[in-house]
């Protein structure tokens, strides 16, 4: 596309769509362009320099071709790095050749100082083209920012569909540039491909295997589109380590003939970017920073990513749990206390959600999960005189019996805390609560008794989970599909 027939055909295209304006790269660009067109043009030259990292008309000898060759607005760089003409001498060459000028700003710093030269735009194009990763949606906070020092702020960068055009008005732009959206083709061309292909990957079609490895048993199941087509179980032998583990998960599956495009393992424990370990090694003892992603798909040989077994379950509930709204908190409350954080349809990942290890109420200021689950429930049973575990309590608590109620009511009353906390902390709309303890009968209910005194408006939201023990397979599966996908297209 890089041919001044092209743009000059761009720029008629433009025009004829109600472009009101265009910016045009390069004099012999422009000395196309101009006789075609009638709108006003900012002209610029983009340079790669060796010594200065500035690229947008870096020089005067460029603006005094660009005014030449009929650019009625000529922008530059403004940004506060080293350079061959300053800002203020570009600014005034414009000036006299009785052009207006436009500053391309990274910041508000940067439009701050080109406002106070007298600049007559403010345009956000350098927004993350200064350092670090490349952003992905427009500036629009700097364009809100840049029209509280003047009307005319120009929003430009990463505009690439129409609703965001719509939100840089929105935010207070006098005119809004789209680039490459419409004349680099081969971007958008790439962008429609990346989705596409990011969509085959969650398509009904792609298998997906998933490992959920637990403190007991380790799940593997083959997953299409958030179903589970098959599934086996097998043992989890703690003190066999890593390796046995995830030889056991290879050999229930020995009889699959399967391919699978990667895999998704959810994990008890912590997965880092060094490694997986344990946070409570009494759920199993992983040797610290274990590689599991790597051995993982060196011996299944598929790309693999992984996730904390209670963050991939709270992605399978948002995702196929019917809950609805963008915010979830997920607690699975069974031997321990797990969790996981959905906010603005994101999941949180590290240690974020790690309920069960906030400090719980009673003396000593141990871990919540030691005064709430299941096996605190046994323990307190035990203290009483009673030989039962949780199961037990709860059967007994539902008849009635005085002792097991106490029991109950108590760890109740103590996730009604947690939920009312979260809902402080996070607002979210729902939080989800499964786990053998959670979803004993009546437990939600109580927790919800606890709350009755609450003001309405600060009432969670405690629904039970709908995908049982299946959630983590499914939500993984499902962040494998997506990563996998996006490093596919990276
Ligand atoms: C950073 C930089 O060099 N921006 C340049 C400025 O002229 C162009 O490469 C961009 O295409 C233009 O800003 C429009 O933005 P987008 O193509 O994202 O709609």
């Amino acid at each position: 596309m890089d041919d001044a027939a092209y743009v000059v055909a761009f720029a008629k295209a433009a025009v004829a769509a109600g472009a009101v304006a265009l910016r045009i790269e390069s004099v012999a660009y422009l000395r196309a362009v101009r006789p075609a067109v009638a709108v006003p043009i900012v002209g610029i030259v983009k340079r790669d320099l060796d010594d200065s990292p500035v690229r947008i008309t870096p020089f005067l000898g460029d603006v005094d071709a660009l005014a030449e060759a009929g650019a009625d607005i000529i922008a530059f760089d403004a940004t506060d790095r080293t350079r061959p003409a300053s800002v203020e001498a570009l600014a005034q060459a414009v000036r006299g050749h009785g052009k207006l000028s436009m500053a391309d700003c990274s910041t508000i710093e940067d439009a701050r100082r080109a406002h106070a030269l007298g600049i007559d735009y403010l345009g956000s194009t350098l927004s993350g083209y200064t350092g670090g990763p490349e952003p992905t949606e427009p500036d629009l906070a700097l364009v809100a920012a840049m029209r509280e020092l003047t009307p005319n702020v120009i929003a430009e960068g990463r505009i690439r569909v129409p609703e965001q055009a719509r939100a840089a008005a929105a935010a207070g732009a006098h005119a809004v540039v789209v680039g490459s959206a419409i004349t680099r083709t081969e971007h958008a061309t790439a962008w429609f491909d990346e989705a596409v292909r990011e969509g085959f990957a969650c398509a009904p079609g792609a298998s997906i295997l998933a490992l959920d490895i637990g403190g007991t048993k380790i799940a593997v199941a083959q997953v299409e589109g958030g179903t589970i087509r098959r599934e086996a179980i097998v043992a989890t032998r703690p003190a066999d380590g890593p390796d046995a583990w995830i030889a056991a998960a290879q050999s229930a599956i020995a009889d699959w003939s399967l391919s699978f495009s990667g895999i998704g393992i959810a994990a008890t424990g912590v997965l880092s970017s060094e490694g997986w370990y344990a946070l409570n090694p009494e759920t199993l003892p992983i040797p610290n920073n274990y590689p599991l992603v790597e051995r993982v798909t060196e011996i299944f040989g598929a790309p693999a990513i992984a996730v904390n077994d209670a963050q991939a379950a709270a992605w399978g509930e948002f995702i196929r749990g019917g809950h609805g709204g963008k915010n979830l908190v997920f607690l699975t409350i069974s031997t321990g206390i797990g969790g996981g954080i959905v906010v603005n349809g994101q999941l949180l990942e590290g240690l974020s959600g790690s309920f069960g290890l906030l400090r719980g109420p009673a003396n000593g200021g141990g871990p919540l999960e030691g005064e709430v689950s299941g096996r605190w429930i046994a323990a307190e049973a035990a203290r009483a005189g009673h030989d039962c575990d949780a199961a037990g309590v709860f059967k007994r608590a539902s008849a009635g019996v005085a002792w097991a109620e106490g029991i109950v009511a108590q760890s109740a009353a103590r996730v009604a805390t947690l939920c009312r906390d979260i809902q402080m902390m996070l607002d979210p709309d729902h939080i989800v609560i499964g786990g053998g303890i959670g979803l004993a009968s009546g437990f939600l209910d109580r927790v919800r008794e606890n709350l009755a005194a609450l003001d309405p408006r600060l009432m969670p939201n405690i629904v039970p989970a709908k995908l049982g023990a299946k959630a983590g397979l499914v939500g993984v599966a499902d962040v494998a599909a997506r990563r996998l996908a996006d490093r596919k297209t990276a």
